[in-house]
């Protein structure tokens, strides 16, 4: 049976002080969330010693946004796998596309990122999706294809959990269609030789659009930006219908 994963990914924002304002609002919520669901938020680096502590004896994961691929090493401005294992980080995402555009993140060193998180035994978020410009020229088959082919070249597929997140969709209110979403998330479990690696979708999800999207068979949870980071409206995603 697929695992549901709901993740919230709170990108550039909320510092320590403002993401244990949130725990204070968002946990009681969880009180209502089914045993089966896995929740977790990947937080910026600075708040995760913070939330550590705080989530101790929760429910929630802890996840981080990116892992270098060595142990340590000069490489200034990363973070690597023990760093974040060491203070109960669990999941990581890799290779989400605001990486890829601005930071120059490419199918080869998210394979990379990949294959450390695993290694150090964190669960990583892989994020694979096309541009508007690429669904407009009938690539977007082709596109998720190459990236899920290339990433994961010796990725364990016992461990990982799998975001489709069109880039078009992204912090523009404009969800992909329930659907495509689960026609590409169909897609791209037809690549994977493990049929039971979590797939969600990620794109402008919003509270009144999440029991639509869920009850999508192929798509297994979501990894959501804006509306993870108040309170009440990650915790309606959560507790979907
Ligand atoms: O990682 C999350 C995605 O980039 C979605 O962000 P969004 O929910 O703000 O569109």
């Amino acid at each position: 049976m697929r695992k549901i994963v709901i993740a919230g990914n709170w990108k550039m924002y909320k510092t320590q002080a403002e993401s244990e304002d949130f725990l204070r609002g968002f946990l009681p919520a969880l009180d209502a969330t089914p045993d089966e669901r896995e929740v977790v938020l990947c937080v910026p680096f600075t708040d995760l010693s913070a939330l550590s502590k705080n989530l101790h004896g929760s429910r929630v994961q802890l996840g981080a946004q990116n892992i270098h691929w060595e142990e340590f090493g000069a490489y200034t401005g990363e973070i690597s796998g023990p760093m974040l294992a060491e203070i109960g980080v669990r999941y990581v995402v890799v290779g989400h596309s605001e990486r890829r555009q601005y930071f120059g993140e490419t199918d080869e060193t998210v394979n990379l990122r990949l294959k450390a998180a695993q290694r150090f035994g964190l669960t990583p978020i892989l994020c694979v999706g096309e541009t508007k410009q690429q669904r407009d020229a009938g690539e977007t088959e082709s596109l998720i294809t190459n990236q899920i082919k290339t990433d994961l070249v010796d990725v364990n597929q016992e461990n990982l959990v799998i975001a489709y997140e069109p880039i078009w969709a992204i912090g523009t209110g404009d969800t992909c269609e329930c659907k495509e979403a689960n026609r590409v998330t169909g897609l791209i479990r037809s690549l994977l030789s493990n049929p039971d690696v979590p797939i969600q979708y990620g794109g402008s999800v919003k509270p009144n659009l999440i029991d639509e999207i869920m009850a999508e068979p192929e798509i297994d949870g979501v990894l959501v930006g804006g509306a993870s980071l108040e309170p009440a409206s990650f915790a309606r995603i959560v507790n979907y219908q």
